[in-house]
């Protein structure tokens, strides 16, 4: 859904009476008969979808040009036009006096914005070339002396409001947990699109949850069979131990909400040829994070596959047992540090019978486990910088029955020389922070 708002233009005496329609397929479904003058209303659509507006004669049969409807008939029409959604963000389209239709939206405004602070700065070095205050060579630094400041100020601008809207986006994400974590009702967030995903000669439906450069969310159907999670908890089970959390200077730490218990696989890839079916899903995890992000992944010097194995103590129980929001890694919107993690991906090998879901706070999506089915998610943009916490996540309190799940985690500049266990958590290579 993409909302949108739509007004007609209030600052001159308007006679025009228009009427919306909401186009579905052949039909036309009327959204608003009769919108007054200046009347705003916010409209729920989506990218590509247009509606139809009338334009219908007064009372007395007549149209705002001044021509007379000729033949009042049972739905008279003056004049038609047309309005497409388009994807970007802000979209106002008003209607002006004429039928024209104008929107505006957040690249209209952005390609607004700069030509006036161009032609403000054409204007002025114009201005200062002809007083003489200017001489030819020292055009283009004028020019770029006058542009600076204007830019400056407005991408700080900007970025205030970026940061105000985050905000208020975090503070709805931390109510968001508490809700969608007591509903166990709630299905998956429904994708904003779907694809297939071949690999290997089999097909895996992919719903994408959330699509931004730095920040992705999948899930793919079958991804995981039931032999490859049966060779990975055998794989863990004589060292399963109780899972920890990053303390956040470094190290990891026991946390007294998290009783998951969890142990570390090492991927076999020595018995690939042989088609172990550890490496063989590994392997595929691998070929599908690369394709989504684009960020060529190598297997040298990764973590091990995990497993983690949550237990449900029943609906009574006053602390089960849940993995708090948190971002695998950095996570904070400023440049990547090198050897960290930058994508993650959730196996479900066991679904447990209430809660559990996997819950990104800040962009309303939750996963809720399937056998089979792994969520994708990937942090890191193509300027460098991570993502400002929109893959923040969390698994919902576990209340009944188990979940069982297998989750790599990605790191991009690791190899054999500098795996991912010579950095601490805070992506710092032991030896440095010990000498610093
Ligand atoms: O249990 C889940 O669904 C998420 C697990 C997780 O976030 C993690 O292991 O990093
Ligand atoms: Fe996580």
């Amino acid at each position: 859904m993409f909302p949108f708002i739509l007004f007609t233009e209030c600052s001159r005496p308007i006679r025009l009476r228009v009427e919306l329609y909401w186009i579905n397929g052949d039909e036309l479904a009327i959204q608003n008969p009769n919108m007054v003058n200046g009347q705003s209303m916010a409209l729920n659509s989506y990218v590509n979808h247009t509606f139809m507006v009338r334009e219908i004669p007064n009372a007395q049969g007549t149209c705002n040009d001044g021509s007379k409807y000729a033949t009042p008939s049972i739905s008279p029409v003056c004049r038609t036009a047309f309005i497409t959604v388009n994807n970007h963000d802000d979209q106002v389209i008003h209607i002006l006096q004429d039928m024209d239709i104008e929107v505006e939206d957040s690249s209209t405004i952005a390609e607004e914005v700069t030509s006036s602070i161009i032609s403000t700065c054409e204007d002025r070095v114009r201005h200062d070339i002809e007083a003489g205050n200017v001489v030819k060579d020292e055009v283009i630094d004028a020019f770029s002396s006058c542009v600076h400041p204007l830019l400056a100020r407005q991408i700080e601008k900007s970025n205030e409001e970026i940061k105000d809207q985050s905000d208020i986006r975090m503070n709805i994400g931390e109510q968001w947990e508490e809700y969608t974590c007591a509903d166990f009702e709630l299905p998956t967030t429904s994708p904003k699109s779907m694809h297939t995903w071949n690999y290997r000669g089999k097909q895996h439906e992919v719903g994408v949850l959330l699509d931004r450069d730095e920040a992705k969310i999948h899930f793919i159907k079958n991804f995981i069979t039931p032999e490859e999670c049966s060779a990975i908890e055998a794989a863990a089970a004589p060292t399963l131990h109780k899972a920890t959390v990053a303390d956040g200077s470094g190290g990891s730490q026991l946390q007294k909400s998290r009783k998951a218990m969890q142990a570390g696989v090492q991927v076999p890839w020595d018995r690939e040829a042989d088609g172990d079916p550890i490496a063989s899903v590994s392997r595929k995890l691998y070929a599908y994070i690369n394709e989504a992000t684009g960020y060529n992944i190598q297997t040298d010097g990764q973590e091990d596959l995990m497993s983690i194995q949550y237990f449900g103590r029943g609906l009574t129980d006053p602390e089960p047992d849940r993995y708090m929001p948190h971002c695998d890694g950095q996570c904070d919107g400023q440049k990547f540090q090198d050897a960290g993690r930058v994508a993650t991906m959730v196996m479900y090998c066991k679904a447990p019978l209430k809660g559990g879901a996997t819950n990104f706070r800040n962009v309303g999506v939750h996963v809720v486990p399937e056998v089979g089915t792994a969520a994708f998610f990937s942090y890191l943009g193509s300027d460098g910088r991570t993502d400002n916490r929109l893959t923040e996540h969390s698994c919902c309190p576990v209340l009944e029955g188990e979940k069982k799940i297998a989750v790599q985690w990605l790191r991009l500049g690791v190899d054999n020389e500098n795996p991912w266990n010579s950095f601490n958590t805070l992506n710092v290579k032991h030896g440095l922070a010990e000498s610093m």
